[in-house]
């Protein structure tokens, strides 16, 4: 978004990325992925720096895993081309692009029943040590332990810790934080954006307040391309993130934060908010005022 807010930035107290970040890494080039006669990811043009902190954000099936692969060059375009540097990235073997993009699916199994150690062991190149590794990720008390008795969470970090083992220059993880719980989210938003100062990170992510708290940027997709590309600041207050979701959103200050709290669409007669009924009148609303939790203020 290129218009500038009417509002003071909310999160100015986030430090910007360091110099020499901001020309292109990689980039999309109208990129289409096509499967069947449907586009889920539709003539996409991106520019993501060497670094920064980019958080995907979109409703289910808007196509932020199928364009992170195409980023990742897991998946071929249908159309368009994704350059490394000005170079194709399909033109770099898959050596070359595993040291340059640390991708982590959303899903992964091993086909052995690793031990999270043999996991990291079989990323490196003799950079670092395994043990380095584990106890950055403070994993030491997993490290032996075999992939299938691990909990979600528990090879969410071990799958995060092998891909960043090897420090690429591009980390696409998509949904990090989805089984993680709340200590273990924060930590892990806190460090992707920490990286991005240094590094490029893009995150698929459902947690609009962390997206928007932590990161440099907000992409948000929807039906397979780009609809809202901007700064938090800009973002936050944008109508057409309401559209984009379908629901209203509450801007509610918690300075230097702004939460966002969803609210069932306006427009939308399915969902309306069911007004408690009266006893005197059952069928007629007692109040028809929407129900504020907490009585937060809408800072609109
Ligand atoms: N191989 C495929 N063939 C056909 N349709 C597919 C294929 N892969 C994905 N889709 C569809 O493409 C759309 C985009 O999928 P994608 O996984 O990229 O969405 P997403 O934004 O990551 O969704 P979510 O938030 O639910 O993870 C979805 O409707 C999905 O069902």
């Amino acid at each position: 978004m290129s218009a500038a807010p009417d509002h003071a930035p909310v999160h100015a107290h986030r430090p910007a990325p360091a110099d020499g970040c901001a020309s292109a890494l990689l980039q999309a080039q109208r990129v289409t992925l096509t499967r069947g006669n449907r586009h889920l990811v539709h003539d996409v043009t991106l520019a993501l720096p060497r670094c920064g902190a980019v958080a995907l954000v979109g409703a289910n099936g808007a196509g932020k895993s199928s364009l992170l692969n195409l980023l990742a060059g897991q998946l071929a375009p249908s159309a368009g081309s994704v350059q490394w540097q000005g170079q194709p990235l399909a033109a770099l073997s898959v050596r070359e692009r595993a040291r340059r993009v640390g991708y982590m699916p959303q899903r992964f199994e091993p086909y052995w029943n690793l031990t999270l150690r043999e996991l990291i062991d079989m990323r490196l190149d003799g950079a670092v040590t395994t043990d380095r590794v584990l106890a950055h990720a403070d994993l030491q008390p997993l490290a032996d332990r075999r992939w299938a008795t691990l909990s979600g969470g528990e090879r969410a970090r071990g799958l995060l810790a092998a891909v960043l083992a090897t420090d690429p220059p591009a980390l696409l993880a998509d949904e990090p934080g989805a089984a993680l719980d709340v200590q273990h989210r924060l930590a892990l938003v806190t460090a992707l954006a920490a990286r991005g100062r240094s590094r490029l990170v893009v995150v698929v992510m459902h947690d609009l307040d962390l997206a928007f708290e932590c990161f440099d940027r907000v992409i948000v997709l929807q039906h397979g391309r780009i609809a809202l590309d901007g700064s938090p600041a800009e973002l936050l207050h944008a109508p057409a993130l309401d559209a984009v979701f379908g629901v209203h959103f509450q801007r509610i200050a918690v300075p230097p934060q702004t939460l966002l709290r969803a609210r069932p669409a306006p427009t939308s007669p399915d969902h309306r908010p069911q007004a408690p009924m009266s006893r005197d009148h059952p069928a007629a609303p007692a109040a028809n005022t929407p129900p504020t939790r907490h009585g937060a203020p809408d800072a609109h």
